[in-house]
């Protein structure tokens, strides 16, 4: 088997679907570990993949653990009496450390990896770090899946907690916004269905310059924002409700988390 999951949940599934999407893995070459029966049909049905073991996925070639970080200790003791000798275990939770996961698999070839769920739809980022046993071959060999569903940056642990708190956690602070943009056009009297359209292909346009226009976003801002004019209200209301200090503040609780949950014992 060439890659195993276990967990296929959240994130588990947007970079199961964003693999089988890119062709980086076919199904008759992946295995699924799930708890209920029915999420592994379920699973079978959505992507044609098999439900296997878990002792099967421990010896597939690379072993991906997508399970929540509280879980995580649980199955790494199973995960560990039937590894493979060459598989590639590679974690996405946040708040489980390599030493944590190599303490757990001794001698075992690990890889952290700290993806998001854009990866669904081929637009993820990731954060890789290699374990001490990881070859550079093994190491690329993940840099190959991310980059299958998006970018892939490689990075040391040190950073694994701002990172975190950007890519990993960021989805979430954009749909935020764009929430909060929708709530404002309905109160501006426009139908719901409306503003939705209108602030979705907003985002997806943004996104599209901050990606393809070859500018900063300091630069694409001040295109928007013509002087005396309606951006610079908006903007200037942004600041006076401290927006730009709420993403800092945000940011920082984030990685503060992160870290907290990586010193848990
Ligand atoms: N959701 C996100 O945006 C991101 C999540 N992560 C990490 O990904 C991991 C999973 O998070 P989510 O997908 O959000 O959680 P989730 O709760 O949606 O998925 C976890 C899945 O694991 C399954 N599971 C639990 N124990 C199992 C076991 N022993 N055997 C087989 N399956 C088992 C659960 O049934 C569930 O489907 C976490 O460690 C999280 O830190 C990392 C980056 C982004
Ligand atoms: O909220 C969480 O803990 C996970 C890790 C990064 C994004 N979601």
């Amino acid at each position: 088997m060439k890659l195993a999951m276990v967990g296929v949940g959240s994130m588990g599934e947007a970079l199961l679907a964003g693999w089988l999407a890119s062709g980086v893995v076919t199904p008759d070459e992946v295995g699924v570990v799930q708890r209920t029966a029915e999420r592994a049909a379920q699973l079978g049905e959505r992507y044609g993949v098999p439900a296997v073991s878990l002792p099967e996925a421990a010896a597939a070639e690379t072993l991906v653990l997508a399970v929540k970080p509280h879980q995580m200790g649980g199955v790494l003791e199973q995960v560990a009496g039937s590894l493979g000798p060459d598989t590639l275990v590679v974690s996405v939770a946040a708040g489980v450390t390599l030493a944590d996961l190599e303490g757990a698999l001794p001698g075992a070839a690990v890889i952290r990896v700290m993806p998001n769920t854009p990866s669904l739809v081929g637009h993820g980022m990731a954060g890789i770090i290699a374990g001490t046993s990881a070859d550079a071959a093994q190491t690329g060999r993940v840099v190959d899946l991310m980059r299958a569903v998006g970018g892939a940056m490689i990075t040391d642990e040190a950073h694994l907690d701002a990172l975190t708190a950007l890519s990993g956690s960021g989805p979430a602070y954009l749909y935020y916004v764009a929430e909060a943009m929708i709530e404002a056009g309905v109160h501006q009297g426009l139908p719901r269905a409306q503003a939705t359209e209108l602030v979705n292909q907003t985002f997806v346009g943004a996104a599209a310059m901050l990606d393809q226009a070859g500018e900063s976003a300091t630069v694409l801002r001040e295109r928007v924002t013509s002087p005396g004019g309606t951006t610079a209200a908006a903007l200037r209301a942004l600041d006076d409700h401290g927006v730009r200090s709420g993403f800092l503040a945000a940011v920082e609780a984030c990685a503060r988390r992160s870290a907290e949950m990586s010193r848990r014992d």
